[in-house]
């Protein structure tokens, strides 16, 4: 992956956003800073607006009203054909369930949206398998999701997410059903990722890896959106 410009990565600017007209506000003027080279966490109490905010930055939900910028560039402004292309080439989205397709095997589960976004299916095949070498879970390249385990199951959630090299992952509680080992081999991938220049954002409700990131939003109650951590001025 390429490193993007100093400064690069997505911007929230007064991001407002309720499910219906008239319905409660979930996220209320949030402005935040979630940068390339770097794994920011978002944390909060259960219903506060995570999983709402990472859907606002991937594109999948528009705002109210605010902006959500890509390097400068402001992506809300855009039609509804150019968001899905710029998360189909930019973004990609790491979730609680790995949410593999049942019918396909594992290779298949890492390599198919790749290979419909335009990636050669010989290198995309290639790609997966020294991905799912990566995370140990190679020799079961062939079998049907049903046949592995839930923590393998999130490693290859994650080495599909990771095929492209996507400049931008979002990952809605990556770690939430695993074990201890592999818990920390998702997150240690994220951060690894994150360093070799990605925007990494992550929500989550462990404390321990929440510690570990190189910043946090936290999303409260009072006040909808507190900046902490390590250089998360508003
Ligand atoms: N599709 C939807 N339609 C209407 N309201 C929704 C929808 N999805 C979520 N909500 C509501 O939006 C609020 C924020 O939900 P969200 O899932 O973003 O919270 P969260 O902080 O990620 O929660 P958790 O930690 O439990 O996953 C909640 O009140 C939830 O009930």
């Amino acid at each position: 992956m390429t490193a993007d410009p100093a400064g690069a990565g997505l911007l929230a600017e007064s991001l407002t956003f309720s499910y219906r007209r008239g319905a409660d506000v979930v996220l209320d003027a949030i402005t935040h800073a979630f940068p390339s080279g770097g794994l920011t966490v978002v944390t909060g109490p259960s219903g506060i607006g995570k999983s709402t905010l990472l859907y606002v930055l991937a594109q999948l939900l528009r705002p109210v009203s605010g902006k959500v910028l890509w390097n400068g560039t402001d992506l809300t402004a855009r039609s509804d054909r150019d968001r899905s292309r710029w998360r189909a080439s930019t973004a990609s989205f790491v979730f609680q369930d790995a949410m593999l397709d049942l019918s396909r095997t594992v290779l298949d589960n890492v390599c198919e949206g790749a290979v419909y976004a335009g990636l050669p299916r010989a290198e995309a095949r290639e790609r997966g398998m020294d991905l799912l070498a990566r995370f140990g879970v190679d020799h079961r390249a062939r079998h049907r999701p049903g046949e592995i385990s839930g923590g393998q199951a999130q490693r290859v959630g994650l080495c599909r997410a990771l095929l492209t090299e996507p400049r931008v992952v979002f990952g809605d509680e990556p770690t939430g059903n695993l074990d201890h080992d592999s818990r920390d081999l998702v997150w240690e991938a994220l951060m690894d990722h994150a360093a070799a220049g990605a925007a990494v954002v992550v929500a989550t409700h462990d404390e321990t890896l929440a510690a570990a990131a190189d910043h946090r939003l936290v999303l409260n109650p009072a006040t909808a959106a507190v900046p902490r951590g390590k250089e998360d001025a508003p």
